[in-house]
Formats: structure tokens, C-alpha cells, sequence
């Protein structure tokens, strides 16, 4: 399912918080956002996943504009992984990643516990299936939350920082898997090698604004890097793979 972000402005209590947004995802496409902290990664993703709605622009999945479906016609087709995990749950694993299923108007509970056993097999998850959510480490939440996105058997993925808290296996297994999966993906994401290695095309967001767009190491390059993240950033290859890693230094202070 194809994504298009067309001209999408935010605004919050009268301020623009992202502005003339225009990004497209095609079908199937890993599409990585981004940019230094507070600047609008998450506001963006936000909007996609219906937690806000654009002061103007539109929003739209294969053409249909996104903030006219009801929630559930959204639900069945887009699922989320936000940033702030929400620790107001009170249930255990097994009914957090059911909660997956809610939008699905043919299922069976039988159906149900299958497709659920299946996402939390993939993200690892179930072991903890009778454990409460409430009790798990950090990691181990994200993953539970990856595994209820995954139940709802969506087409289109959102998802904000999704490796937040994960052992560095368990980021590169759910990028991996993230990828494999062939849905259409939007992800926020801070490590830029990861996001090159993982993401088919990156865009770049500055205060609020697309700057740049592309492959991502055409355009991951040191005067972007330096200008939009305040880094020195040097290319070498992974000696066995040949793939382009970036280290980063601070730029000196400017005297
Ligand atoms: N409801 C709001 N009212 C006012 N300002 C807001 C609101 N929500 C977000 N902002 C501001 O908008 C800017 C963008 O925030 P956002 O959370 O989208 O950034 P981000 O790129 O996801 O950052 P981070 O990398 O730190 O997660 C920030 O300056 C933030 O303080």
C-alpha cells in the first residue's frame, strides 16, 4: 500500500510544528525519517498514525485520504509503534498483542490466537505471554508492542524510534525483519547506519522541514551531516561487506 504525505503542516497551540511536508512511500518501500532531536520526526509520524490531524495537506493510503476513514478502516490497514510506550497497561502480553486484532471485523477467536502466537513468535515475545506488560524491561515492551502492530496484520507500518531500548541482536533482528516483512514502512529512526543499511530511501527533517530526500548514501553526506546534525562525519567500508559506515565526530567549535 502506497503512502503519500502531501503538503502536510502541523501546528499545536498556533505553532508550526512540521510545514509543507511532502514525502511518498511507495508500496512495500522502507522509507526512514530523519533528523536531530525535536525536529518533527515524531510529529509527522504522529499525524500519520492519527494521533494528530494536519492543519492542512492531506495524508493518503493508495489515494484515499487517511483522516476521512473511520478508525477502524484505519486500523485495518495502518499500525503503529509510537514512542511513548504506553505503561498505563494493566494486562499481560497475551492480551496486549490481542488488542491487535480489535480492528478485524471476520475473525475468529481460534484465527486470532493463531495470528497472535505468530507475531509474538517472530518478535520473541512468547515466552512472556502471561507475564504483565507492566513488569517487563524496557526492550522486552518494545517488542511486545512490535508484536501487537504485527497482529493487526496491517499494510502499512509506523513506526517512532523502533529500536529504542533494544540489545544491539534485537535491533538489527527487528530492522531485518521490519524489511522481510514487505509491508510498506515509515520509520523514525536516530542511528543513521542503521537506517542506511536498512532503509530503501531516507528523508531528512530539519526544524520542521524536509531538506533532503533520496537513497541514503546519497545523500547521508558530510556537508548535510555537519549542517543538519552538527557532526563530522567520515565514510569507510565494513571490511568484509564493503558497506558504507559513517563515524561521527563533534565538528570543533567554530571560533
Ligand atoms: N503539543 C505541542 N505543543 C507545542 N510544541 C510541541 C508540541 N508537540 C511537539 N512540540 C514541539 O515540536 C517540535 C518537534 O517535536 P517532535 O517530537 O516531533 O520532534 P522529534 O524530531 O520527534 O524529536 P526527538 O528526536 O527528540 O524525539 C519540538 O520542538 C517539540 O517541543
Amino acid at each position: 500500500m502506497r503512502v503519500d504525505i502531501e503538503d502536510v503542516t502541523v501546528e499545536a497551540t498556533g505553532v508550526r510544528l512540521v510545514e509543507d511536508i511532502r514525502l511518498t512511500a511507495p508500496d512495500g518501500a522502507f522509507v526512514g525519517l530523519v533528523g536531530p532531536n525535536g525536529s518533527g520526526k515524531s510529529t509527522l509520524l504522529r499525524t500519520v498514525y492519527r494521533a494528530l490531524r494536519p492543519a492542512s495537506g492531506t495524508v493518503r493510503l493508495d489515494g484515499a485520504d487517511l483522516h476521512a476513514m473511520s478508525p477502524p478502516a484505519a486500523a485495518r490497514v495502518l499500525a503503529a509503534l509510537p514512542q511513548e510506550s504506553s505503561a498505563e497497561f494493566d494486562y499481560t502480553v497475551a492480551e496486549v498483542v490481542a488488542m491487535g486484532r480489535t480492528p478485524h471485523r471476520d475473525r475468529t477467536a481460534a484465527g486470532d490466537r493463531e495470528i497472535c502466537a505468530h507475531a509474538m513468535a517472530r518478535t520473541g515475545v512468547a515466552d512472556l505471554a502471561d507475564r504483565g506488560f507492566l513488569a517487563l524491561s524496557g526492550g522486552e515492551r518494545q517488542r511486545v508492542l512490535m508484536a501487537r502492530a504485527l497482529a493487526q496484520q496491517p499494510r502499512v507500518l509506523v513506526l517512532d524510534e523502533p529500536t529504542n531500548h533494544l540489545d544491539i541482536a534485537h535491533q538489527l533482528g527487528l530492522l531485518a525483519q521490519v524489511r522481510e516483512s514487505g509491508l510498506t514502512v515509515l520509520a523514525a529512526l536516530h542511528d543513521l547506519n542503521l537506517a542506511a543499511a536498512h532503509c530503501d530511501v531516507l528523508y531528512v527533517i530539519s526544524r520542521g522541514r524536509i531538506v533532503a530526500d533520496g537513497p541514503p548514501h546519497d545523500i547521508l553526506r558530510p556537508g548535510l551531516l555537519a549542517e543538519v546534525f552538527g557532526v563530522r562525519a567520515h565514510r569507510v567500508r565494513h571490511p568484509e561487506t564493503g558497506a558504507v559506515q559513517l563515524l561521527f565526530d563533534l565538528l570543533p567549535p567554530t571560533t
